[in-house]
């Protein structure tokens, strides 16, 4: 196996904000390499022997962590999953506590997820080791972001020039913050579309165009990306009643027609089926959901990679 030479100058992957054109170019090829290995259509490789990822985790997660701990062992890095439900968090210990105590055990790289936005920032200014924000608050999760771009580029050949539809709770949406940056940057035009108490109010200089109705944000859509509606972070009434949210802003075939006929539906995890989302369009042809979960294990590798490798030079990987 060969991987192209990365261009990864940062020593962690906090956002997509902070990452050019170029960087994530790197991070997508490097991905593709990884992708044979990440669907154990080959053997696992040594890349990262000897080094240590722990997956520190605040916020519930079944895609982000379990594709995290695949992609550590596929390279044969050691895996440490701590889930703060069982940690001694819950006994009062502080975020920086913890990570000063994980860190006296040396590892390699520290992925985090936390309900506060920033805390890998925070954390990373803080620690040795190379800090992945796996999800923080409602401001990004750049692996997310990636691994979308990766499923759209294997899908549709490219990302410039498409448009991209992001829809329903974008207000609070990592997903849509980080995929808005990263489709920018790589020549996307991007539509976001939610009612307006689910919409930024800084959504213009995010670059993107800004609908409070499902419709003209779908027309001619080369992507679809739906987004679940965050119960977890809605502090007062957003929503007349999900009855009423599904019939104006769900997904459904006859609204999907309004799409390029080769468009295709995405959705980061976990959906509400029947509210953001019909369940015909969900599990339909033009659904790449399950491949976008797919992805993220060839991502995480690729970053993983450039992180854990990242101190000794230049990577090239090990087959
Ligand atoms: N799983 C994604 C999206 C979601 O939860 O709706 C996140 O953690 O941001
Ligand atoms: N897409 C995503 O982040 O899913 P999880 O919350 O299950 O990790």
């Amino acid at each position: 196996m060969t991987t192209p030479r990365a261009r990864y100058p940062h020593r962690h992957l906090l956002g997509i904000e902070a990452l050019d054109r170029t960087e994530i170019l790197s991070i997508l090829d490097a991905a593709e390499s990884f992708f044979d290995v990440s669907r154990r259509s080959v053997r696992k490789v040594p890349t990262l022997r000897g080094k240590t990822v722990i997956n520190l985790f605040y916020e519930p997660s079944t895609r982000t962590r379990t594709s995290f701990e695949l992609a550590g062992k596929r390279l044969s890095a050691d895996v440490i999953n701590i889930s703060v439900s069982t940690s001694s968090a819950v006994k009062g210990e502080t975020l920086l506590d913890t990570v000063k105590n994980l860190e006296a055990m040396c590892p390699d790289v520290l992925v985090l997820r936390h309900q506060a936005s920033g805390a890998p920032h925070y954390v990373a200014s803080r620690t040795k080791a190379a800090v992945v924000n796996a999800g923080d608050g409602t401001h990004e999760h750049p692996t997310q972001a990636l691994l979308d771009a990766f499923t759209i580029r294997r899908r549709k050949g490219r990302l410039e020039g498409l448009v991209v539809a992001i829809c329903g709770d974008v207000l609070h949406s990592r997903v849509a913050r980080s995929n808005a940056l990263l489709l920018r940057k790589m020549g996307a035009t991007v539509r976001f579309a939610g009612p307006r108490t689910l919409l930024p109010p800084a959504a213009e200089s995010l670059g993107a165009e800004v609908h409070d109705r499902l419709e003209p944000a779908l027309e001619g859509a080369d992507v679809v990306m739906m987004l679940r509606v965050q119960r977890e972070r809605l502090a007062g009434t957003f929503l007349p009643s999900t009855r009423e949210y599904s019939r104006k802003f769900g997904l459904n075939e006859a609204r999907l027609a309004l799409a390029a006929p080769d468009a295709i539906v995405m959705h980061p995890g976990p959906m509400n089926r029947g509210v953001e989302i019909d369940p015909l369009v969900a599990d339909g042809s033009r659904s790449v959901i399950l491949d976008q979960v797919e992805a993220g294990v060839a991502v995480r590798m690729a970053v993983l990679w450039m992180l854990a490798t990242e101190a000794e030079g230049e990577p090239t990987a090990g087959a």
